[in-house]
Formats: C-alpha cells, structure tokens, sequence
C-alpha cells in the first residue's frame, strides 16, 4: 500500500506520521503528500502552463528542441529518451528547466547546470514555471528534513549539499496511448529515477504504476494539491539503502496525461557513497551518466 502523509504534521515531527515516513522511504520507496500549502488551484495554473505549451504546433515547439544542444533543457520530441533499455524510446514529452545557477557560480560550465530554453508562448510560461520551481523546492526541501528525522539523524543533515541543487524542472505529456503501440512501447518505461528526491504533481489522470516490494504493478493516483513522493538512485546509494529507489512506469492510456516531477538532487560535488565506504560517487557524475545513458541525443555512440 501507498501511503498518504500530512506534510504539516512532518513538520510537526509528529511520531504517528515519522513511522509511516519510515515505513514509505525504507519499504515501498513512494508515498504521496498532502497539506503542503501548494494547493489544487496553484498546481492546475501550472499544469495549464504546460498543457498550452505542449499543444502549440510543433514548429514553435522545435524553437526550443533540445536536441540541437549538447544539454537538456527545453523541449523534448516523443521518442527523445528511452529511460529502459529493453523497451523501445518513450512516446511521451517533454519540457525540462533546470535549476537556475547566480552569475559566477564555479558551476556555470557543467552541463547539468546548462542555461534555460524558455519559449515565446504560452505568455507568462516561464514566470509561472519559476516560480512553481521554487515553492516546490522548498516542499522538497520540508519532505527531505523529514526523513532526516525519521532515520534519526539531525534535520538539517541533508541541508548544506542542496547548496546550490542540482535540480531539474520538468513537464511530462503523454498523449493518448497510440494505436501502433506494441509490449515494448510505455509513456515511459520503468525506471528508477536518477537523484535524490521526486515531488511529481500529475492532473489526477491515471497512469502511474509503481513496482511493489511483491513484484505487482501498483497504480497511483494524485489529484492536483496531492504530490507523489519518491526517490532516486543517489538518495539509495547515500543512505546505504535505507531509502528505496522503487521502479516506476507509465503504459499509457484511453486518455491524455500530464504529470510535473521536480527532481530534487544535491549539488554537483555531493559525494553520495554509502556512508563509511571507500567509493567515492559524484552525484554530478551519476547524474551526467544517467543523462547520457537515457536522452537520445546525448548518447555517445
Ligand atoms: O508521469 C508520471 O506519473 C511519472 C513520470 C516519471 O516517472 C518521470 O518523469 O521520471
Ligand atoms: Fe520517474
């Protein structure tokens, strides 16, 4: 079972929900959250945002084609990425930003930190955006000192190494499931996703299923308001396994989707090694490899 959680009683540090905190992050790996003070309406502006610009006609949406850049930011086609190799690209997609570095930041040259592709329209698309960015984030943020309590270390212990994250914005469009679609085709094939931190908003459209400790395929649900919360590979690696990286994928439906993760990752030179191993792994590098493992364009072959 799926859990939802109350975010202002984790705030709260009340006992009852740090259990079932523990019992989310250690077991199933995804939970949902309420109560975060983003609400239905705020997250509808949002996923209007996307929707509009994601039904533009493909001419504009190839102004900001990311696969002209050596990065990704801006739009991605369908088939674009291909996040399992056993499956062929994924027909969904995309609009990624990343987090926004200051002016002189030693970060400025890494492609993880590449510059934003903003487009002409919708009007008001990237204001709305940012700003969804960075309310967000700070939800992210709330759900990551959470944990921090529930694994019984200091709240703040995971703090510092967002300074600045590695953060990467993105809206997802799966169209209806295509009539071509065969066994190998997904909106999005399963994954684990590749940081620390997932808080996905979807528009309540059914789609996601997520892979259960019993090996079934379990759908989740959020309305707009109800964020789903999961974890990437590096939250596994650096918490020695106490936090579940957990396989996820959307097959693809009657019905049109769209769903705003955010993914929530430390900064370039976070060392994400299980603690009191000799290994040494950049969440930088994990990252960059993942990315160039999973984007099409960004595959070296
Ligand atoms: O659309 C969803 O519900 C999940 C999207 C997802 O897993 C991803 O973008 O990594
Ligand atoms: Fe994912």
């Amino acid at each position: 079972m799926i859990n939802n959680l109350d975010l202002r009683k984790l705030d709260q540090r009340d006992p009852d929900e740090l259990q079932k905190l523990l019992h989310a992050v250690a077991e199933v790996g995804f939970l949902t959250v309420s109560n975060t003070g983003l609400d239905g309406d705020r997250v509808r502006q949002v996923l209007t945002a996307y929707s509009d610009f994601f039904h533009l006609p493909e001419v504009e949406k190839q102004k900001v084609d990311m696969s002209v850049t050596g990065s990704n930011r801006g739009w991605g086609a369908p088939q674009s990425e291909q996040v399992d190799p056993d499956a062929n690209p994924d027909f969904k997609e995309v609009f990624d930003c990343g987090f926004e570095l200051p002016a002189g930041s030693p970060y400025c040259d890494l492609s993880v930190y590449a510059p934003n592709l903003w487009p002409q329209s919708p009007p008001g698309f990237k204001e709305t955006i940012q700003t969804y960015f960075k309310d967000a984030s700070a939800v992210a943020m709330r759900v990551l000192r959470a944990i921090a309590v529930a694994l019984g270390r200091e709240a703040d212990s995971f703090d510092n190494a967002f300074e600045p994250p590695m953060a990467l914005l993105r809206g997802n469009y799966y169209p209806k499931r295509p009539i071509w679609a065969g066994a190998r085709d997904f909106g999005i094939g399963a994954h684990t996703d590749y940081g620390c931190l997932t808080l996905l908003a979807t528009d309540g459209t059914a789609g996601l299923e997520v892979r259960m400790p019993d090996g079934r395929w379990e759908a989740v649900e959020a309305e707009p308001g109800v964020f789903v919360v999961n974890f990437g590979e590096m939250l596994e690696f650096w918490t020695g396994g106490q936090v579940k990286a957990t396989l996820h994928r959307v097959v693809g439906g009657t019905e049109e989707r769209l769903s705003v993760p955010l993914f929530f990752n430390p900064s370039y030179d976070t060392n994400v090694a299980p603690p009191g191993s000799d290994e040494r792994i950049l969440a930088g590098e994990h990252l960059t490899r993942r990315f160039k493992e999973t984007y099409l364009h960004l595959q070296v072959s």
